[in-house]
């Protein structure tokens, strides 16, 4: 039996990748999740099972870091793109075209009373409101509002240090990292609020406003768990008529990439959101009861 090979190719897919200019305090962040495809002369690996001359799919991934991190000014993802598919072809006499296709997370500069973060991120458009609503025979109302999917992230202000260490622990002391959530909060009113509009937009800017200080400068962060407790603190600060706020926050890992031969200077990382950190926390007025989560 005689047969051909028409067509064959490799690649990596879903490099996830984290992408930090820092400008001064003014930090430009994006992610992008990338998928390489080389078209090579290999028809010798898939029919003699020889790999010479093979731009490995490790190697690709690895390439994905060092060409992000070349790019020393912040680009788009489209130069990005075009820069890492010359880099395959220029680099490897055996490849004939380079096939990069990359989506971009659509992370946002949040806005502040007008004024543009320094370091705080959103994602666009993804954050859904909810409320859980019981009313029973005897008249009792309960309203209990909220929001999930409201992805959060800073470049910088956060750090996590003094936790146990023992022989299970290889995590670094750091006090400068990417700190990057997904929220959900919920919230139960013991009185309602005249606008309920109104109380859901307090509620958003107080976690916003805990979570990423202000504007220029930011807050720092010792711990989700430390900016959890004051996200939920500043919401019963700022709705009046909440009394029990429910917060889980995942932890999700930006780790720093030391891209091969080259280090790790605060700017390429691997996007992650598998396994994640995963804190919550219930915290009410002091005597309140607290709420299910919902
Ligand atoms: O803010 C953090 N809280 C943790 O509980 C934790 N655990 C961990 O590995 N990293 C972090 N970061």
């Amino acid at each position: 039996m005689a047969y051909a090979l028409p067509l064959h190719q490799h690649g990596k897919s879903k490099v996830r990748l984290g992408r930090v200019w820092r400008d001064g305090n003014v930090h430009h962040m994006v992610e992008w999740n990338v998928n390489t495809m080389l078209e090579s002369d290999m028809e010798h690996s898939f029919v003699k099972g020889e790999n010479t001359g093979m731009t490995a799919t490790d190697t690709q991934k690895n390439t994905v870091y060092v060409v992000a991190q070349r790019m020393s000014q912040k680009c788009t993802v489209e130069q990005y793109a075009i820069a890492l598919a010359q880099h395959f072809v220029l680099t490897y006499p055996l490849v004939s075209k380079a096939k990069v296709y990359i989506e971009q997370k659509p992370w946002n500069r949040v806005q502040m009373g007008g004024l543009p973060h320094d370091h705080g991120y959103a994602l666009a458009g993804a954050e859904v409101r909810t409320v859980y609503v019981t009313y029973d025979k005897a008249g009792k109302l309960d309203v209990t509002a909220g929001l999930k999917e409201l992805s959060l992230l800073k470049t910088t202000q956060s750090g996590y240090e003094g936790f146990l260490r023992d022989e299970y622990t290889v995590l670094p002391e750091v006090n400068d990292r990417i700190m990057a959530s997904t929220v959900t909060c919920t919230w139960k009113y013991t009185n309602q609020p005249a606008c309920y509009d109104a109380a859901f937009a307090a509620a958003k800017s107080a976690l916003l406003d805990a979570f990423l200080g202000p504007p220029k400068g930011g807050v720092y962060s010792p711990s989700v768990q430390y900016t959890l407790y004051n996200m939920a603190k500043n919401l019963l600060d700022r709705v009046p008529q909440a009394e029990s706020v429910f917060l889980n926050m995942p932890n999700l890992h930006f780790i720093p990439v030391n891209p091969v031969g080259s280090k790790f200077n605060n700017d390429v990382y691997v996007a992650t959101s598998e396994p994640h950190g995963n804190i919550e926390a219930v915290v009410t007025r002091r005597g309140m009861i607290p709420h299910a989560k919902l």
